[in-house]
């Protein structure tokens, strides 16, 4: 049986359960720590998303979904298989507002943080030496408490800093979004590759969205130029002979854009529908 650990609690907690959810497997029960999906042949275990990455790179676990901040921080022997497009962040450092503030300004300076592994790396690789402040939350509060002169955290709209009156400043120590780990170099399995495929088909459809519409026979190729799909798009005859169906995958990003063009090339009825899961 595939033993595969999820969140239990914070930003990626919900995301999570309901990616798996969409994948076919089976829920958590009120507060349980455990879930066993008989049918799927996998045990789910429950718990802090910062301590995901260590039953992973222990081997007592085959596969987590984690932030990749949290893997890195963790300095366990894991890595991503998968990239699951939600909780996303950047982790950055931050200081009072009103300065022009650059990483080699920490030199001798103290820096807060949950994320102590990942800040002391990164700073070591700038060659900054600042003293590391670990706490376990609520960081942004730290330098008007006095216990800290910046911040290093995860900044996900910036609303906390600019409470806070700190501005980020930087580079980003970490591009973030939740991930599926494993311990680095594990074997491949068959409830593991399937378990992957599930998610795989989850995340692909939720950055896509399906295209339908009904287009002049005479304009086909202009509309095919602009919804080319994955492959090549699905052309059904209509009753009327001058007109086609199509039907296109479009990246969900770009999907106002093409419905504007296609409208504006002479196709009627465009709908755009989500996709709830694919294999491709
Ligand atoms: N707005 C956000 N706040 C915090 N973490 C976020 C946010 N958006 C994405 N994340 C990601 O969620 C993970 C942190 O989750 P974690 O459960 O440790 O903290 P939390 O969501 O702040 O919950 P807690 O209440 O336990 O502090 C990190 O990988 C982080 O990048
Ligand atoms: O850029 P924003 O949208 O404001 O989001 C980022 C903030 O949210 C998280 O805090 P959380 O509320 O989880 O509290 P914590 O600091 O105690 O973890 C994170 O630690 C930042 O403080
Ligand atoms: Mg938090």
């Amino acid at each position: 049986m595939l033993r595969v650990a999820v969140p239990n609690k914070g930003a990626l907690a919900e995301p999570a359960a309901v990616m798996l959810g969409e994948a076919g497997y089976r829920g958590r029960h009120d507060r349980d720590l455990t879930v066993l999906d008989h049918a799927n042949d996998v045990e789910f275990f429950f718990l802090r998303p910062k301590d995901i990455p260590i039953y992973v790179g222990s081997g007592e676990l085959d596969l987590g979904l984690t932030g990749r901040d949290l893997a890195i921080d963790s300095r366990a022997p894991v890595e991503e298989v998968l990239a699951l497009g939600f909780g996303a962040s950047t982790f950055r450092f931050a200081a009072p507002d009103g300065q022009d503030w650059k990483p080699t300004d920490l030199h001798g300076r103290r820096v807060a943080t949950s994320f102590p592994n990942l800040v002391r790396d990164h700073l070591a690789e700038q060659g900054v030496d600042a003293e590391v402040i670990r706490l376990d939350g609520a960081v942004e509060i730290s330098v008007q408490l006095g216990v800290a002169d910046a911040i290093a955290d995860v900044v996900e709209t910036g609303r906390s800093l600019r409470q806070h009156n700190l501005i980020a400043f930087g580079d980003p120590i970490c591009v973030s979004e939740a991930v599926l780990v494993q311990r680095s170099g594990a074997a491949p399995s068959k409830v593991k590759s399937q378990l992957v495929a599930r998610l795989q088909g989850v995340v692909f459809a939720q950055q896509y969205m399906m295209l339908d519409y009904d287009c002049p026979r005479a304009l086909l190729p202009r509309a095919v130029a602009i919804t080319p799909g994955i492959e090549s798009p699905t052309v059904a005859p209509l009753a009327d002979p001058d007109w086609v169906a199509v039907r296109a995958m479009v990246p969900r990003k770009e999907v106002n854009r093409v419905m504007d063009e296609l409208a504006e090339t002479g196709a009627k009825a465009v709908l755009a529908s989500d996709i709830r899961s694919c294999r491709m």
